[in-house]
């Protein structure tokens, strides 16, 4: 999840940044409705272009360096325009008027200057039909479409119900938040006024006929210059006439590559399915084996594994065999059975998982769990069978996710400036999501769905005007900041040490998984998450009845008060699980108390670390910390906290059995371990050497330590000669482990 920026960690440039943001905020909130300033044609373009040679400099800025600095404003928004062009009036630069959305207004521009293809924005000089110029800039976009895919100078570019607001020099410039408020008019279009006709810069409009633009198509694929190859075949099958039936479909076909290329798996079935004619000859059987091979590349893409079944079946049975099709068959079949039973092969999964294939080919299990309204909650995750502790719950490839060692990624504080919050770590995210949510509009409505936590938008996705899809930019973070998943570094060692999937890397990495976003928060919860790659999965930590909600813990903050603060401040809620309850109900005194007592048993344990039998601790301090265990455990009121965690002391109580483990104090430890189990809420403690039995209660909670303490206890078993008892705690140490960290590779157990 999101996660809050610690103002004490950040540069004083960051700072300094902050500063100027907020201020540039209030001088254009001063500044609303005013005429535009004119500018001078000259020093905008000399400026924009040492803009360009800076940003050539500075690549790959990071937040580690005090001297560049990223800031994401999250404006005040404004909602995508749902027009089409021709519903707007159409206005000139000159008319413009600042911090001004202009409703109901289109601007008709062509680009003049170079891009200027920052980390946050992309900018660039636009002039208008009067010649008058002004800096555009460009809130979000797909930086790997490249200066033509963006804002081609071979077509007129209409923005719609344009934004005009100041950047940092507080001089004005258009703003372009929502990607679909740029729609390219090409100059033959009758809306493009005489003094914008300009001489065609793009090798589009040079060349007319259906076949010539397929050959250019052609040409620009091999080169991997994909959208031009795109725009060649889109403006080949505009000019493609009566009787050229056979080069539309061969068209279709390619750009139907040209968009599997870009990512766009949704257009990328579509024309592959538009090229298929009714196979008559032995050539035409080819050209539609190609192109069902296609379609089902797409629909495997899109995670429709029937559909690309019943794709490749096609493909097969027009050519017999084809190596290709085959290994995408083999790859369907192997999806279903993962998707249909929740069976999946984790050790493989994770072995091919490196930095630079930090996603799993992979695919969902969801059928365990549904969305229903949880009352007081929104919706939630229900169970649709009863699930065993340690069963697999859901298992979601992510919609979108983000590396913080990815090229795409950067490092960047966001200020709000709605809610005046500073958070770091989902800038990038953010940009992401968009371009990923305009390249397979279909797939985005299920992440417009997701709660935003109040954002009333358009029913953006119900209209695409201009044929391009409507998706609120603002609308995208708000379902960001609430739903986003923080994960760990995908790496080849995540299944193969021990607790490998538990080791988060400071959170910096962040995704979107669309179902599992459904899950709502409590602090003692039922179901626990890992990730393996870009696979989120979770675990139910105790039996779940068909029809109870799923639920986990959003953040794991140890301190009631702060906690509450955190739910209020970025998810807009008061937790009232069993723990919070219990805990409310203490008097700010009592807990003030605990957390004192907690605190110093901590500085204990830091100062009396642990290292193993050969160096036990002292008697002395062992009684200390019996001492410090015995103070916190007395904080709690018995009745109130009954079948809830104590957590203030389980830390120090984990140091316990160790130590007693240590000094070989067998019987010391095994009360220890009974007596960690009942902090943590679990019911039917017994653990001796005829019987060894723990049940997870309602309101108990399972961690790391959990599985440790059973190990400890498994060893004492093991050393004072009792091997069947030693093998059952081990065995309920491997349960354990399987729940916290999601697969059961890498587990370390007892000695054969
Ligand atoms: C990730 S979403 C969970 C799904 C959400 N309930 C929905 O309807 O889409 C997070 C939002 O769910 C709600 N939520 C989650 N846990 C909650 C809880 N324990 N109590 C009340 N609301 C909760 C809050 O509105 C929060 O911002």
């Amino acid at each position: 999840m999101e996660a809050p920026i610690d103002m004490s960690q950040l540069p004083p440039a960051y700072i300094q940044s902050l500063d100027q943001i907020k201020t540039l905020h209030h001088y254009a909130q001063a500044h609303k409705s005013k005429p535009r300033e004119p500018k001078d044609a000259r020093t905008l373009l000399m400026r924009h272009r040492s803009g360009i040679e800076f940003a050539k400099k500075q690549p790959h800025q990071r937040l580690s360096d005090a001297n560049t600095i990223l800031g994401i404003i999250v404006g005040q928004p404004y909602m995508p325009s749902t027009k089409s062009v021709d519903e707007l009036e159409q206005i000139t630069i000159a008319q413009l008027r600042t911090e001004t959305h202009h409703k109901g207004k289109v601007l008709l521009v062509r680009r003049m200057g170079g891009l200027i293809l920052a980390r946050t924005t992309i900018g660039s000089i636009v002039v208008d039909e009067t010649g008058t110029p002004e800096i555009l800039k460009l809130g979000h976009g797909d930086a790997s479409l490249g200066e033509d895919g963006l804002l081609p100078t071979s077509v007129v570019i209409a923005i719609k119900e344009p934004y005009y607001t100041f950047n940092n020099e507080k001089a004005g410039e258009l703003r372009v938040d929502h990607p679909s408020d740029i729609v390219h008019l090409r100059v033959t279009d009758s809306r493009v006024p005489a003094s914008l006709l300009l001489e065609a810069e793009g090798r589009i409009t040079e060349i007319r006929s259906a076949r010539e633009l397929k050959e250019a198509g052609n040409a620009a694929l091999k080169k991997k210059l994909y959208v031009e190859a795109l725009n060649c075949y889109t403006e080949g099958l505009r000019e493609s006439c009566a009787g050229e039936e056979d080069i539309a479909r061969d068209l279709y076909r390619n750009r139907s590559q040209a968009n599997l290329l870009l990512e766009r798996h949704e257009a990328a079935k579509t024309d592959a399915l538009a090229a298929l004619p009714d196979s008559s000859d032995e050539l035409s059987k080819l050209v539609d084996a190609k192109a069902y091979f296609r379609a089902g590349c797409a629909a495997y893409h899109l995670q429709d594994f029937k559909d690309a079944r019943s794709l490749f079946d096609k493909q097969l049975q027009l050519v017999g065999t084809d190596k290709d099709g085959k290994i995408m068959l083999s790859k369907v079949m192997t999806r279903l059975h993962e998707q249909e039973h929740g069976e999946y092969d984790f050790s493989l999964h994770g072995s091919r998982l490196s930095k630079a294939y930090p996603r799993v080919d992979a695919a969902d299990h969801l059928t365990k769990s549904e969305i229903k309204p949880s009352p007081g909650r929104g919706r939630g995750l229900f169970a649709t069978v009863d699930i065993k502790p340690g069963d697999l719950i859901l298992c979601e490839k992510a919609f979108c996710v983000l590396f913080e060692h990815e090229e795409q990624h950067f490092k960047a504080v966001k200020y709000d400036v709605r809610t005046g919050n500073v958070t770091q770590g989902t800038g990038a995210l953010w940009k992401e999501l968009v371009s990923k949510l305009y390249r397979n509009p279909i797939s985005a409505k299920a992440v417009m769905a997701l709660s935003s936590g109040g954002y009333t938008s358009i029913d953006a996705a119900a209209t695409s005007p201009d044929d391009i899809a409507v998706i609120d930019t603002f609308h995208v973070h708000d379902i960001m900041v609430h739903n986003a998943y923080g994960c760990s570094t995908p790496s080849k060692k995540q299944t193969q040490t021990h607790f490998g999937l538990n080791s988060h890397s400071g959170e910096i990495n962040s995704g979107i998984w669309t179902h599992a976003s459904y899950i709502n928060h409590a602090c003692v919860c039922n179901a626990h998450r890992t990730f393996i790659g870009d696979l989120i999965l979770f675990r139910a930590t105790k039996p779940i009845a068909k029809g109870e909600e799923i639920t986990t813990a959003y953040t794991q903050i140890a301190d009631y008060d702060e906690r509450q603060k955190r739910f209020t401040e970025h998810w807009g809620f008061q937790c009232t699980c069993m723990l919070c309850t219990a805990e409310g109900a203490d008097t700010a005194g009592d807990r003030r108390g605990r957390t004192r007592l907690e605190r110093k048993a901590q500085t204990f344990q830091e100062r009396n670390k642990l290292h193993d039998d050969a160096h036990p601790p002292s008697t002395k301090r062992v009684q200390e910390a019996e001492g410090l265990a015995t103070a916190l455990k007395v904080t709690y009121d018995a009745k109130r906290f009954e079948g809830v965690p104590r957590n203030a002391a389980l830390g120090i109580q984990a140091w316990l059995v160790q130590a007693y483990h240590d000094r070989h104090d067998a019987a010391s430890c095994l009360t220890a371990v009974v007596e960690y189990f009942k902090l943590l809420a679990y019911e039917d403690v017994v653990i001796n050497h005829a019987t060894v039995t723990l049940r997870a209660g309602k309101g108990s909670k399972v961690n790391e330590e959990a599985v440790h303490t059973l190990q400890y206890a498994s060893k004492v078993m093991l050393e004072t000669g009792k091997r069947n008892a030693a093998v059952k705690l081990d065995d309920l140490a491997k349960e354990l482990y399987l729940i916290v960290n999601g697969v059961v590779d890498g587990y370390t157990g007892l000695p054969a």
